[in-house]
C-alpha cells in the first residue's frame, strides 16, 4: 500500500521559512536546511542541498516568495535564482510563473504553493500510469535519483517503481551509484530501502555487464529537460545506458512530468551544466588524482528519442512507434 514518502521540501507558513532536507548529508544524517531568504535558496540549489528538476523549480518558486515576503528586490531575486543551475527547465518556467504572478498583483507564495501541488499530482499520476510497464518479477535498472528527493513526492522514475511495488509486483531494483555526486548510491538506495523495495548498488561501469548477462529487464530514468522531438537531457551516464539498452534489446523508459518538457528550445539552446572538477578529483575531501591533472565534470548528457522505448508522463505514455523492444 502507498507509503507517505520523504518530502524534501516543506513550506513553513508560521515562520515564513522554506525547510529542505539537506541531501548532501544523506544517507547517514537526516538533517534540514532552513531558507530564510532567496539567497539561502539560491545557495541550496547551487550546492545541491536540493536537486532534481521538479524540486529545483519548486524551491526556486518559494525563493521568490521569500523575496516578496522580505520586501527584497524581486528582479534581483529572479536573476539570482535563475543563475543557479542551467539545465533543468523547471527552474526557468517556475521563476517566470512567479514573476508573472507578481506583475499581475497575485501572491507569489500562492503561485509557489500551486506549483508544489501540481507536482504532487503529476508524480502520483506518473506512478499510477507508469507502473503498468513493469511486470511481476522484473529487475529494473535506474540511474541517479529521480525519486521523492528530486520532486515533491514519490518521484518520477521511482514513482513508477514505487507504484509497481504498492500494487504487489515482485520487483528488484539495481541503481547506478552515479558518480561523482553519488545520487544513486546515497539517495535512491536510501529511498528504496525506506520503502522496503529490494535494491542493489552498482558502479556506473557495471550496467553493460549485467545487461549482457540478462540480469536487467527494464531501464527507467528521470529527466531534466525533454525537447519537442523528445530528446532527453538527464544525468550524465543516461545516454550510455540508452545505447547499451538498445544494443541489448532492453526497454528503456524515461519518466518525466510534462512540467519538464520544453517545446521552445532547440538542442543547441540548452546548456549542459559543467560543475566544479573537484567533484571528480576528490572523494570525501581527499584528492584521488595526481596534482595538476584536470577533469571534465559534465552533469548531464543528451539522449535522442530513437534510443527510448517510451516517455511516461502524468498524461500518458509517449511511445516510440519505431521501437521494437517489448512493451506492456
Ligand atoms: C526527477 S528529476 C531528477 C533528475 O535530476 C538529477 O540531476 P541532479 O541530481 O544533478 O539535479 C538527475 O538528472 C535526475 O534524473
Amino acid at each position: 500500500m502507498e507509503r507517505d514518502t520523504l518530502k524534501p521540501i516543506i513550506w513553513d507558513d508560521k515562520n515564513s521559512q522554506l525547510i529542505l532536507i539537506d541531501q548532501r548529508k544523506l544517507p547517514h544524517k537526516l538533517e534540514y536546511f532552513i531558507c530564510n531568504n532567496y539567497e539561502d535558496v539560491a545557495f541550496a540549489i547551487e550546492d545541491m542541498v536540493v536537486r532534481g528538476a521538479p524540486a529545483i523549480g519548486i524551491s526556486a518558486a518559494y525563493g521568490m516568495a521569500l523575496a516578496e515576503i522580505k520586501g527584497d528586490d524581486i528582479e534581483k531575486a529572479y536573476h539570482r535564482l535563475k543563475n543557479t543551475r542551467p539545465t533543468a527547465v523547471n527552474l526557468f518556467w517556475a521563476l517566470d510563473r512567479c514573476m508573472k504572478a507578481y506583475n499581475n498583483n497575485r501572491s507569489i507564495l500562492s503561485e509557489a504553493k500551486l506549483i508544489h501541488e501540481e507536482d504532487r499530482e503529476a508524480c502520483k499520476k506518473i506512478g499510477e500510469i507508469g507502473e503498468r510497464v513493469i511486470e511481476d518479477g522484473d529487475t529494473i535498472l535506474t540511474h541517479c535519483n529521480a525519486g521523492a528527493l528530486a520532486t515533491s513526492i514519490y518521484g518520477t522514475a521511482l514513482s513508477v517503481i514505487r507504484f509497481a511495488h504498492y500494487r504487489g509486483k515482485n520487483i528488484k531494483v539495481i541503481v547506478d551509484e552515479t558518480r561523482p555526486r553519488l545520487q544513486g548510491a546515497k539517495l535512491t538506495s536510501f529511498e528504496l530501502k525506506y520503502e522496503g523495495i529490494p535494491v542493489k548498488i552498482i558502479t556506473d561501469s557495471t550496467a553493460g555487464f549485467l545487461m549482457k548477462r540478462g540480469m536487467i529487464d527494464k531501464v527507467i530514468v528521470g529527466a531534466d529537460r525533454v525537447l519537442r522531438d523528445y530528446t532527453v537531457f538527464n544525468k550524465i551516464g543516461t545516454y550510455s545506458l540508452a545505447v547499451l539498452a538498445k544494443y541489448h534489446n532492453i526497454p528503456f523508459y524515461v519518466a518525466s512530468p510534462t512540467s519538464t518538457f520544453d517545446f521552445e528550445s532547440s538542442i543547441e539552446d540548452v546548456i549542459i551544466e559543467e560543475r566544479d572538477e573537484k567533484e571528480v578529483l576528490y572523494i570525501d575531501g581527499r584528492r584521488i588524482a595526481p596534482e595538476g591533472v584536470k577533469a571534465y565534470n559534465y552533469a548531464f548528457d543528451i539522449t535522442p528519442f530513437e534510443l527510448i522505448t517510451g516517455i511516461i508522463t502524468e498524461k500518458g505514455i509517449i511511445y516510440n512507434e519505431k521501437d521494437k523492444r517489448i512493451r506492456t
